[in-house]
Order: C-alpha cells, then sequence, then structure tokens
C-alpha cells in the first residue's frame, strides 16, 4: 500500500519522538515510568486517526492509553490530535499488533480495545482478523489476569465470528450489544469509522469479554 506509507508521514511522527514512541521495546515491563505514574494502561489496537483514543484520554486522566496503528499515513492524524492536546496519559506506537509481546511485559495491560477492527471477510485472510485466535494468544500474553477486550464494529458477519472465536477461546462475555446506539450503554465514545457508517444507517455491534483467571502454580 504506497499510499499509506508516504514518505512526509514517517517523517512527521520521527519529528515527535515524545508522542509516537520510536522503540517502544526499550520500554517494555516500564511504561509506567515514562507515564510517570501506576495508573492502569488501556491500548487500542488499529488506532486509526485517533479520536477514540484521545477523547478517552481527556475523560479518564488516570487511564494511560496507547494507540497502536499499523500505517504512517494514518497515524499522523491521531499525532495532530495529540500535538492539539497535550495529553500527559496518551502516547502512541506505530507498530503492528503482531509484535505485541516485544512491547510489553505479562501483566502490563489492563485492557485492550478493538474499534472496527478490519474484518477481512475471505475465509483464506481469517488469520489477519484482529479477534483469530493467534491474536488473542498474543493479547493473554501482555494482559493481566482476567484482563479485558472491548471491540466493536458494524460487520455483523465479523461480529458473530468474533463472539465464536472468544468463546472457543474460553473468553468470558461480561456484556453484549446488538444495537449500541439504541441501547442504554453510558458514555460510547464513537470513532472514525463508528461515525461514518452509523451516519449511513448501520447498526454498530459492541462486547466486552474478559479472559479466564490464570492458572496459579503452587
Ligand atoms: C478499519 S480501520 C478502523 C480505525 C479506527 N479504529 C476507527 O474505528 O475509526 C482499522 C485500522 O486498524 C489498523 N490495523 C490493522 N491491522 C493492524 C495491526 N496488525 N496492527 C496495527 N494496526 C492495524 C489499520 O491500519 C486501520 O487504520
Amino acid at each position: 500500500m504506497r499510499l499509506r506509507n508516504k514518505p512526509w508521514a514517517k517523517e512527521k511522527i520521527a519529528a515527535y519522538p515524545q508522542y509516537v514512541i520510536p522503540h517502544p521495546e526499550e520500554y517494555k515491563g516500564r511504561w509506567n515510568e515514562l507515564f510517570g505514574n501506576d495508573h492502569p494502561i488501556h491500548i487500542e489496537i488499529g488506532t486509526g486517526k485517533g479520536k477514540f483514543i484521545t477523547e478517552m484520554a481527556k475523560a479518564n486522566p488516570n487511564i494511560n492509553y496507547i494507540g497502536i496503528e499499523l500505517y504512517p499515513s494514518v497515524l499522523v492524524s491521531a499525532l495532530d490530535k495529540l500535538i492539539a492536546n497535550e495529553l500527559p496519559n496518551l502516547r502512541l506506537l506505530n507498530v503492528n499488533a503482531k509484535d505485541l509481546p516485544n512491547f510489553f511485559a505479562e501483566g502490563e495491560i489492563e485492557r485492550i480495545y478493538l474499534n472496527f477492527s478490519d474484518p477481512w471477510p475471505k475465509k483464506r485472510h481469517e488469520k489477519r482478523r484482529l479477534t483469530y485466535r493467534s491474536f488473542l494468544e498474543l493479547y493473554e500474553k501482555v494482559l493481566v489476569d482476567e484482563g479485558e477486550i472491548h471491540f466493536k464494529t458494524d460487520n455483523q458477519g465479523f461480529f458473530e465470528y468474533s463472539l465464536v472465536s472468544f468463546s472457543q477461546y474460553g473468553l468470558v462475555l461480561t456484556y453484549v450489544s446488538l444495537d449500541l446506539h439504541n441501547s442504554d450503554f453510558e458514555g460510547n465514545i464513537m470513532t472514525e469509522y463508528e461515525e461514518k457508517f452509523s451516519a449511513k444507517g448501520n447498526r454498530i455491534y459492541r462486547c466486552e469479554v474478559k479472559y479466564p483467571p490464570k492458572q496459579r502454580h503452587s
């Protein structure tokens, strides 16, 4: 995707190492030193242009947020929002989620947000879906005991697939809405894709799942 890898985007990201952390592996196990506190860390995978994570960070100063996005040309919009807001509890990473355990220690993350992840509808692309089993394994490596995934999408097929994938992995469903914008869920923060799809009249699906307690060794 040449369009998504424009050099100007990489240059802009490189100019703000205080916001888009250039070598995140150096902070593995000590992200709270970077934030300067022991607040819980929530990450969004596929943060896109950053509306959700920026608004979440503004609304919840006692939670540290990290937005993870693969494409520099998309992440620059999230960076612009962070520059404009100077939020001490938000940082961005220009990395691939498949490398998460290189950047975070076991139990370092409390919650993962997956918002409007690419559905990859073709069966042969199943392994690329961010709710595929191998990703659930990666998330488990970095999450706290009984860590959570909060997931929303407008794609019914992808939502149903993800519920099955979560269940087969042993995750416990703690919340589900089959029509988020017509539910009693309070405090929803819309993402860029959510605004676009709901304006078209698409229904939004949302769920929360948590990992079962980790095995304790005596
Ligand atoms: C459909 S967009 C949704 C963006 C945003 N969450 C929203 O709701 O507006 C999905 C985003 O996930 C990013 N993405 C997909 N796979 C990823 C991965 N393995 N690691 C990091 N980002 C990824 C894509 O580059 C894209 O920006």
